[in-house]
């Protein structure tokens, strides 16, 4: 089990600092879509050129165009691209093909997916690296989490890696690894903390006790 910090509220100078503070504590850094809005895929290069030894994620939601978009990340030193899991089959086919020609990974984002189960056998089939389920912000704001959806996951996806997002906190980290994903992406739950590192610290002490 791997833990990802997400950073989207932030721009490069910040990211970089924040990184810099958490760095031994977590495994993959994920550089944002409104991240990627602001300052575009420089800031995927400034963070892995700062820390090569960390994986570094392109948040950028793919829905078109996916075999050029995933090139243009590669290109910019990603490890791992998200594409959403709405997205038409031939653009996850493209996502997958090109990622596998630039030696990188793709990672479904499952936000707004109704069949979750049906949608993530589909996926795990065209070949993805990770499935994640996710609760973005505009539903973490009315109560909602992914935990029974990341259950829903584990019980249908054979080959691909699993992942959750969407409001995990140190108080509920460890019923998200009772569900045992591949890898855990915290993002407020991290930066929101005063004390970023201790908070990162503790995160990876529980994951690695599993
Ligand atoms: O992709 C995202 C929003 O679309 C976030 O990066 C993800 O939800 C993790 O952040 P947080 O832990 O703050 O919810």
């Amino acid at each position: 089990m791997e833990l990802q910090l997400a950073l989207d509220l932030v721009d490069i100078p910040e990211a970089l600092k924040l990184v810099k503070e958490v760095e031994e504590h977590i495994d993959v850094v994920e550089i944002g879509t409104p991240v990627v809005i602001n300052e575009g895929l420089r800031a995927v290069k400034e963070m892995k050129e700062a820390f090569p030894g960390l994986k570094v994620l392109a948040d950028l939601k793919i829905m078109d165009a996916a075999g050029y978009e995933v090139m243009k990340a590669s290109e910019a030193g990603a490890d791992i691209i998200t594409i959403l899991g709405t997205a038409e089959d031939m653009s996850i086919k493209g996502a997958v093909e090109e990622a596998q020609k630039q030696g990188k990974k793709i990672l479904v984002d499952m936000i707004a997916v109704k069949d979750i189960k049906a949608r993530a056998k589909e996926l795990d089939e065209l070949g993805v690296d990770y499935i994640c389920v996710h609760t973005g912000y505009d539903l973490q704001a009315v109560g909602q989490n992914s935990f029974e959806d990341l259950m829903t996951i584990k019980r249908v996806v054979k080959n691909a890696k699993t992942a959750v997002a969407g409001g995990i906190k140190l108080d509920t980290l460890p019923e998200v690894i009772k569900a045992q994903p591949d890898l855990v992406i915290v993002g407020g739950g991290i930066t929101g903390q005063d004390d970023k590192k201790a908070t990162a610290a503790e995160m990876q002490r529980l994951i690695k006790q599993g």
